[in-house]
């Protein structure tokens, strides 16, 4: 936890708790360098929005924060946790402590939705299966599905019901941390709007923290607190919204300045 005075000049220190840590991350695929001296803050409580070009890594840096991919160097800590070199055990019950949900949902698709929901929880929970049932049913709810949804297959709903059973499936376990990969990728702009009045209510309501990888800026305008730039194989640039037009970057300009940007701003001040 941040926060301690500083003794040299008797101020306050950053009074934010980073949640996540990465310092000096490293990938690399072959000779492929993805990721070189990365450094993030994710501060408790926040919708981080993770944003750059196609391929600078904003998928395999939350793959790396969750475990799924081996960085050839770096620390991560994730609520305190040494996630890459820290104990098996103190690895596995942080992982508890976070959801995940996939761009395509990355659903079980010989389970039904309440069943995918379940899943986490029969792992993980001693409770009964009435009482998880129920837990599954409330989760359902809780992202916009009608409760018909939990005992449909994923194949037979529509892109965005499956987004929100991804998301009912990564709050199975109530996490700290949800990080979504994508999550308004390929839904119309009304359903992209509906997701992110939802994560934005959720995170308000529960207190989450939002790691998010998007190209949506609507997304980034509506919902989060800050952004992080990947560009040059680190994050270029971190902070509100706001600052990233002044940031002296041909993409970060072209991103936060061209049409779509504005279309963005627009919306938003017109809400
Ligand atoms: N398992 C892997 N093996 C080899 N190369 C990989 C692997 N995973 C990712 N890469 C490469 O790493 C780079 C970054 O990929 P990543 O999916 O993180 O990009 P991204 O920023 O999320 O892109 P996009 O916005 O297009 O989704 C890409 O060049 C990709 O081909």
């Amino acid at each position: 936890m941040d926060g301690a005075a500083n003794p040299a000049t008797g101020q306050e220190a950053d009074a934010r708790e980073a949640v996540i840590r990465v310092r000096g991350l490293v990938n690399r695929f072959g000779s492929q360098v993805v990721h070189e001296n990365l450094d993030l803050d994710v501060w408790r409580g926040e919708v981080l929005g993770i944003v750059g070009g196609s391929g600078t890594g904003k998928s395999v840096l939350l793959r790396t924060i969750v475990g799924l991919n081996k960085p050839a160097a770096g620390s991560i800590e994730v609520l305190g946790v040494d996630v890459l070199n820290g104990r098996e055990e103190e690895r596995r019950s942080v992982e508890k402590r976070w959801g995940v949900a996939f761009q395509d949902g990355a659903l079980f698709s010989s389970l039904t939705v309440l069943q995918n929901v379940l899943a986490p929880m029969r792992e993980q929970l001693k409770i009964s299966p009435t009482l998880m049932k129920s837990l599954g049913e409330l989760k359902i709810s809780l992202v916009g599905l009608p409760a018909y949804a939990g005992s449909k297959f994923p194949s037979e709903l529509s892109g965005g019901m499956r987004k929100r059973a991804a998301l009912a499936r990564a709050l199975a376990l109530d996490p700290e941390i949800v990080f979504l990969d994508e999550p308004t990728a390929g839904l119309d702009p009304i359903g992209a709007a509906a997701y992110d009045d939802l994560i934005g209510e959720l995170q308000h309501a529960l207190g989450l923290t939002v790691f998010m990888v998007t190209h949506d800026l609507d997304s980034l305008y509506a919902i989060c607190d800050r952004i992080a730039v990947l560009a040059e194989k680190k994050v270029l640039v971190e902070g509100p919204i706001e600052d990233m037009t002044s940031v002296d970057h041909p993409w970060v300009q072209e991103y936060f300045t061209g049409p779509r940007a504005r279309a963005a701003q627009d919306k938003k001040k017109g809400e």
